[in-house]
């Protein structure tokens, strides 16, 4: 293991490792976008090199399907795919109940619609994306570019209209320029502290015209994988209302740092 790898990055890997044990061969499988997800789609890619693995990913971003060929994966549409295996991906936030807020990315759009094809989805995090209360993470939601600032005040207005806290809302920028999903929207961040109801927040706001998705993932986890920096991972089942230990070895590693030219 490199000495300059940080004790967040061991932790997601460890628990990226963990999650590709779950993938076994033939299987269509959804590949998430984000930091967590790239160490997931190199273990997946390594084990597609060295040990033969056949898989058809579904990648949830152009990001995600860059690395996913790079590695050596077969990478389809979910069109082509249809139907998924399982999915893995990472998240923003998760609660006692697998909810989840994602989207810090800007790929909450495709991921949703992969994990919701798919018979099984597996969040993969770090300790400190656990919250008691989904929210302190600003919730993002993609809304179309034609009248957006309407759509924004009609965002708010709504958030008012269920007593939501915080009730602030930006428009998401890359640098001076808004930020572009790869579907060619928007996104608005909604800063809210404290999401009380989730469910409902999720229903009304996507009542709103222009607004495409929402960032909050309700009754759509299955399994989440934490991670620790020191290998230890811990796996919740909240179908079978199961929790598991387990530990990750560093040292079957070495190939994937080697990639990434350490
Ligand atoms: O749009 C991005 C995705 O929802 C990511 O899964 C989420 O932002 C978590 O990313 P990371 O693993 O980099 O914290």
């Amino acid at each position: 293991m490199p000495a300059e790898l940080s004790p967040i990055d061991k932790a997601k890997f460890a628990a990226a490792k963990r999650a590709v044990d779950f993938v076994e061969d033939g299987m269509r499988v959804g590949l998430g976008t984000g930091s967590t997800a790239a160490w997931m789609v190199r273990c997946l890619g390594e084990l597609v090199r060295e040990e033969g693995l056949r898989i058809t990913g579904v990648p949830t971003s152009s990001r995600t399907a860059d690395l996913a060929r790079q590695v050596g994966i077969t990478v389809v549409g979910l069109d082509e795919a249809k139907w998924l295996d399982l999915t893995i991906d990472g998240t923003d936030e998760f609660d006692a109940n697998l909810n989840l807020i994602k989207g810090g990315g800007g790929a909450l759009l495709q991921e949703k619609i992969v994990a919701t094809a798919s018979d099984q989805m597996i969040v993969i995090a770090d300790a400190a994306k656990e919250v008691a209360q989904l929210g302190a993470f600003p919730l993002p939601v993609e809304v179309v570019p034609f009248g957006w600032q309407t759509t924004k005040a009609l965002i708010e207005e709504t958030l008012v209209s269920l007593d939501v806290l915080g009730r602030s809302a930006s428009l998401r920028l890359n640098g001076q320029q808004p930020f572009i999903t790869d579907e060619g929207n928007y996104i608005v961040d909604l800063h809210l502290n404290r999401i009380g109801n989730a469910r409902q927040l999720a229903l009304v706001v996507n009542q709103i015209p222009g607004v495409v998705e929402n960032g909050l993932f309700i009754d759509i986890c299955d399994v989440v994988i934490i991670g620790q920096g020191d290998g230890r991972v811990e796996l919740r089942d909240i179908n079978r209302g199961t929790v598991e230990h387990d530990r990750i070895d560093f040292v079957d590693a070495e190939n994937i740092f080697a990639d990434l030219g350490d």
